[in-house]
């Protein structure tokens, strides 16, 4: 569909981007990416790419910081090359954004098994020293990377993950093949489409009012307390979910919720974290643990969580046997809600 605008439009697109504004611009072509393999490809001559290493972003070191470095697809082509690898290996790429000026980035993996040539795992040390960066773990990485990067290669590991681990058709077993943008994939047998899978999960700090709830499951680092977490049930609305989950995992009933704030979470599938806080029945504190799902849950003063927010761990064990107990960094939004709860404790507007 081309909207006619009146204005000469330098391309024929789905609508003329001069009428639109920046934001509305480049949402509709990305858009136009996605839904368009000729596009894409084009805007691939282009783009910028990001390249992983079995999930890990390729990053460069500049003044304590993480910087992603892009390659040109000239330079990717180059590099597969002094590989020794086959071009078509750049159709396994996903489209993670675009700039203002639409250009477009991608992401590619070449440490993963290619679906689209037959090229196999590329040498991770020769790689690195070859680009003069490392492929580093995204979870440790976060703490040195700024917000932008953190939320594309968030955006770029979970489609990658996924691409990677969705390569057949569930009802043919026949392979299926990904648009060029990677925004989903098609059984070429029976025409079944696939779009990338994101898992709502409920986050909830529960208060009783002056204290709030903070848990540990065995796998967290020593000395870390986060709130309470869930996968959504098929069939359940955000508020029966976080009912649900509270009463599961530490036998609480919830009084009064409230949504705080959402976020894409990449570990270790993709999930959409949805934030709540949520207050408990008056005079019904009393906690019991579900140790299938917890190691500990326990009541913490204002104080305490204030103190624990400005800590960062992990900590080792004191001199007294005593672990100062910390929240999880900034980048989750458990620290956010942990921060909010600790800022407006005291407001009457915000469940306590
Ligand atoms: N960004 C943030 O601030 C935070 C993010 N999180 C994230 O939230 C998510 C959920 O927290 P968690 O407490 O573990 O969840 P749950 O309390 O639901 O417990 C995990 C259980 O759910 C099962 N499970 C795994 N995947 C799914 C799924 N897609 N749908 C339904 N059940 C599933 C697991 O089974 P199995 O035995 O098969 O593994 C496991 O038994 C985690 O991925 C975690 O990384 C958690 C806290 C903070
Ligand atoms: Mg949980």
């Amino acid at each position: 569909m081309f909207l006619h605008c009146g204005i000469a439009c330098r391309r024929k697109s789905f609508w003329c981007y001069r009428l639109l504004s920046t934001y509305v611009s480049k949402t509709r072509y990305l858009f136009e990416l996605k839904e368009d393999d000729d596009v894409c490809r084009k805007a691939q001559q282009t783009g910028a790419f990001y390249l992983f290493h079995n999930l890990a972003p390729l990053l460069q070191t500049s003044e304590r910081q993480y910087l992603p470095p892009r390659l040109s697809l000239s330079q990717l082509e180059r590099l597969l090359g002094k590989f020794g690898q086959d071009t078509q290996r750049i159709e396994d790429s996903v489209l993670i954004g675009c700039s203002e000026q639409h250009e477009a980035w991608f992401a590619l993996d070449l440490g993963l098994n290619s679906s689209s040539s037959i090229s196999a795992s590329l040498q991770k040390t020769e790689m690195e020293t070859e680009l003069k960066g490392s492929f580093i773990e995204l979870r440790k990485a976060v703490f040195q990377l700024n917000e932008k990067d953190t939320s594309l290669l968030f955006t770029a590991r979970a489609l990658l993950r996924w691409h990677d681990t969705h390569q057949f058709c569930s009802r043919s077993g026949q392979p299926t093949k990904k648009n060029m943008a990677g925004s989903k994939r098609v059984c070429p047998f029976n025409k079944i489409i696939y779009y990338p899978q994101v898992a709502p999960v409920v986050i909830t700090l529960v208060s009783d009012g002056t204290r709030c709830l903070l848990v540990r499951q065995s796998s967290f680092p020593k000395g870390m307390y986060s709130a309470l977490a869930g996968f959504c049930d098929i069939g359940e609305s955000l508020e029966e979910a976080v009912r649900r989950e509270v009463a599961e995992e530490v036998g609480l009933e919830v009084d009064k919720l409230q949504y705080s704030a959402s976020q894409h979470w990449p570990f270790p599938n993709s999930s959409l974290m949805i934030a709540c806080h949520a207050t408990v029945k008056p005079g019904q504190t009393e906690v019991q643990v579900n140790l299938r799902e917890l190691e500990a849950a326990a009541w913490f003063s204002h104080d305490e969580v204030a103190t624990a927010l400005r800590r960062r761990g992990p900590y080792i064990q004191q001199q007294n046997g005593t672990l100062p107990f910390y929240v999880p960094p900034k980048i989750a939004i458990a620290h956010h809600l942990i921060k909010e709860w600790v800022e407006k404790h005291t407001c009457s507007s915000l469940p306590a």
